[in-house]
């Protein structure tokens, strides 16, 4: 009895993992033939994810369009990937210097970077910062700074592209956003908040964009390890310049990126990349809510009493 079923398991297991095989490898294809020779804009490719993500998609055929506020690491960024060999033919990069948190600059930039290759099929709005301080300490000036990088600015060129997109019936809008975008963690106010006007406006985008053929993904990652916590804003508009411990043990951003690629190849609507913690904290949201808002009071008062200490 025991021979004959582990006999009649064996295949049916080979036949699982076979079947699965071939799945991913077709996941694999799709994926590559979405984005080889497409034109992809990525914004904030200077350092962290933006970075991670452009090495990704140039080794996957992307025409990349690089935007930064920093000409020098854009340029070198670009020196490295038009350097770079892989068995896929890679395209050289054109660079697009502007401030995201500048509209006018902004709108400037999206007839930039639409002359590069004459159109975009996927733009990645990836810039953003961070921020950390009391609400009772901050002042609105550094509210409203957060929003004009994180919100206001990747709208802005999200409107300035979208016309070509629309008139080419063809696009696709991938927006960085972050758990913080679907759970407010206390003394994280001003961020949590541009995220969550982010998610806020772009599921609304997809609603009204179907019609016209234009995908839009948003991507919600837990930490990454990268600069975002050294650049972030403080209450007072300073520089916080230290690296966070969620941060740096959060996942490498080479890793994310290809999560990113992954999502934009098949299509996701609306991706958390995070581990099983921050994942059931948005289920808790929406399932438990008096129940998750005593777990942040709780956090706040731990923070809080850890820094008076
Ligand atoms: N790190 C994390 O734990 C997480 C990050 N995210 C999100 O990922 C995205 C990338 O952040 P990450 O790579 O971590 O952080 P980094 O600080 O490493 O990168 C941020 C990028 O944004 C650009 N940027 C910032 N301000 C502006 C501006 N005003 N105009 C133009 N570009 C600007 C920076 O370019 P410049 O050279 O011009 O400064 C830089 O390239 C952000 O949207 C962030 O919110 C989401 C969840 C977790
Ligand atoms: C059994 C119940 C468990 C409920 C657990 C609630 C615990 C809440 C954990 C929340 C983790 C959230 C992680 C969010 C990570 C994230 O998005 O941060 C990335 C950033 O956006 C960067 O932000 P930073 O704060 O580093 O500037």
């Amino acid at each position: 009895m025991d021979l004959m079923s582990s006999t009649s398991i064996l295949p049916l297991l080979l036949g699982c993992l076979g079947i699965f095989g071939i799945y991913q490898l077709l996941q694999r294809m799709r994926i590559k033939a979405y984005v080889q020779n497409t034109v992809v804009v990525i914004t904030g490719a200077t350092s962290g994810l933006g970075r991670e993500c452009a090495r990704v998609f140039h080794a996957a055929g992307a025409k990349l369009v690089l935007c930064g506020r920093n000409v020098e690491a854009l340029e070198e960024l670009t020196r490295e990937l038009t350097a770079s060999h892989t068995s896929q033919q890679t395209h050289k990069p054109y660079t697009v210097t502007f401030d995201l948190a500048d509209t006018g600059a902004t709108v400037a930039a999206a007839a930039e970077i639409l002359q590069c290759f004459g159109y975009v099929d996927v733009l990645i709005n990836n810039a953003g910062i961070s921020y950390r301080g009391t609400i009772t300490d901050t002042t609105v000036d550094v509210d409203k700074r957060v929003m004009e990088t994180n919100y206001f600015g990747p709208i802005a060129l999200t409107k300035a592209l979208l016309p070509s997109m629309i008139k080419r019936k063809q696009g696709h809008i991938v927006t960085i956003s972050s758990i913080q975008g679907k759970i407010s963690i206390p003394f994280r106010s001003a961020y949590a908040a541009s995220k969550h006007a982010t998610q806020a406006f772009f599921d609304c985008l997809r609603a009204e964009m179907e019609q016209d053929g234009i995908q839009v993904t948003v991507i919600s990652p837990a930490y990454i390890y990268t600069n975002l916590s050294v650049n972030a804003i403080t209450a007072d508009g300073s520089r916080y310049g230290a690296v966070d411990k969620n941060t740096a043990q959060g996942r490498s951003p080479a890793e994310v990126a290809q999560d990113v690629l992954a999502a934009v190849g098949k299509r996701k609507k609306d991706v958390i990349v995070a581990d099983w913690l921050p994942s059931l904290a948005v289920y808790l949201r929406t399932l438990a809510p008096g129940l998750f808002f005593s777990i942040m009071a709780f956090r706040a008062r731990k923070e809080r009493k850890s820094k008076n200490s």
